[in-house]
């Protein structure tokens, strides 16, 4: 197995060392693309008993669909392993399709990598390896890392009631896809390995060649398999969201045009608007309700707080009183630093809490995950789901 840790210390802590794993059998999430297909390869140089599991997500082509299937079913044949496939396109259109477009038509931008990681991807495959007769691992390809909270070198100043297991940043921080796993749980990790998160992508390649796998130079994927699938994020949204003309007002109250529906804006979007103003106007928000979009000058979209719902705690405890964070609002953006309170809920387990930033942010939008880290550790995240003014 390649070592490429920038940090041999917490090389020591992987999962993939803290996990004994000569001839255990473990499943790989395959996709039919690089990163899967290198992630299966090294593991079985590494000695894992692997087999090959590609969730059939929708009808059509690309690497999604039956293109997916196929290259994944080559490789499994390169590779000498047996290759499972799970018909998982009803629980994709329920979990994927149906709750983006119900997103949209709510005035959210949704995000369907993490709906489809939360009830599809990682569920499925659990599922899968729960039916096992021995006990079985999960691999994917993402560029993330597990490692056991035991480890003597992780630092916890904050006093953090950590899990068994801590999810991590991937350590090539271009290729990080830790924000997208936000929402998986303690049972997933205890039995995931990423073979990739010590990896930067061009070394990825470079061993895909090595291996002389039939997907090292396939080109990368979209980040998002609904834009491969329909060519364009708009598309999908004129494929699945009716759409209902409104208007388009300037907060202080001032009508400005119209729109064909809610579902073509998202917050902080400046193109598009079609309207004249003398300074650029930027959407400010949806209201569902009244079917306006509302447009604003840039400093009018800077936030202080947000509220999350749904949070999952993935390597601590759920806190009880306030802890300052790193909080990550889109998938791209940097991480900031906010302090995030717990909101009290009649069970006492909440899953809501106020987030509030240090600096004011632009682009705090309803739908989209905030994801919080400490340094390297993902600590947990949720759905933005309102946001208050300054
Ligand atoms: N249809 C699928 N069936 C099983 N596992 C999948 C499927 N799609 C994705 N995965 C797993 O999730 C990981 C991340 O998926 P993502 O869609 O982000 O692909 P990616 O980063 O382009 O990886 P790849 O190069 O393997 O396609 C993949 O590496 C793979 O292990």
């Amino acid at each position: 197995m390649l070592k490429t840790l920038k940090d041999k210390k917490l090389e020591n802590c992987s999962s993939i060392n803290n996990k004994s794993k000569k001839q255990k059998h473990i499943v790989v999430g395959l996709s039919g693309g690089v990163d899967s297909s290198l992630s299966a390869a090294l593991l079985m140089e590494d000695g894992w008993k692997v087999e090959g599991l590609t969730l059939w997500l929708m009808k059509g082509e690309g690497s999604c669909c039956s293109e997916g299937l196929v290259d994944a079913a080559g490789l499994c044949e390169d590779l000498g392993i047996q290759h499972n496939i799970l018909d998982s396109r009803v629980i994709f259109e329920r979990e994927v399709i149906k709750k983006t477009t119900e997103g949209y038509e709510s005035g959210y931008t949704p995000l369907p990598c993490s709906m489809c990681n939360k009830n599809v991807k990682f569920e499925e495959m659990l599922k899968f390896v729960i039916k096992q007769k021995e006990f079985t691992y999960i691999a994917t390809g993402h560029y993330a890392r597990v490692i056991k909270s035991s480890c003597e070198h992780i630092n916890n100043s904050e006093n953090f009631q950590f899990k068994d297991f801590l999810l991590l940043r991937g350590a090539d921080r271009n290729k990080d896809q830790s924000y997208f796993l936000y929402s998986l749980s303690q049972e997933v990790l205890s039995r995931l390995i990423l073979p990739l998160g010590d990896l930067k992508k061009e070394e990825t390649r470079k061993e895909a060649l090595r291996l002389g796998l039939r997907t090292a130079k396939k080109p990368e994927s979209q980040d998002l398999c609904l834009v491969e699938h329909y060519g364009s994020m708009q598309k999908f949204i004129d494929n699945h969201v009716k759409t209902k003309n409104g208007e388009i007002k300037h907060i202080n109250g001032k009508t400005l045009g119209t729109h064909n529906g809610i579902q073509h804006f998202t917050i902080g979007q400046r193109k598009g608007l079609g309207i004249a103003w003398p300074e650029p106007l930027y959407v400010e928000s949806l209201d569902k309700q009244k079917n306006i979009v509302y447009v604003a000058n840039k400093n009018d979209l800077l936030k202080r707080e947000a509220i999350i719902k749904e949070v999952n705690w993935v390597s601590i405890e759920a806190p009880i009183k306030e802890i300052e964070v790193e909080a990550q609002i889109r998938y791209r953006s940097e991480p900031v630093k906010g302090i995030l309170v717990p909101l009290k809920s009649k069970d006492n387990l909440t899953k809501r809490f106020k987030l509030i930033f240090e600096d004011n942010q632009s682009s705090v939008t309803p739908g989209q995950a905030a994801v919080f880290y400490k340094g390297e550790i993902l600590l947990g995240g949720g759905l933005i789901s309102e946001f208050s003014k300054k």
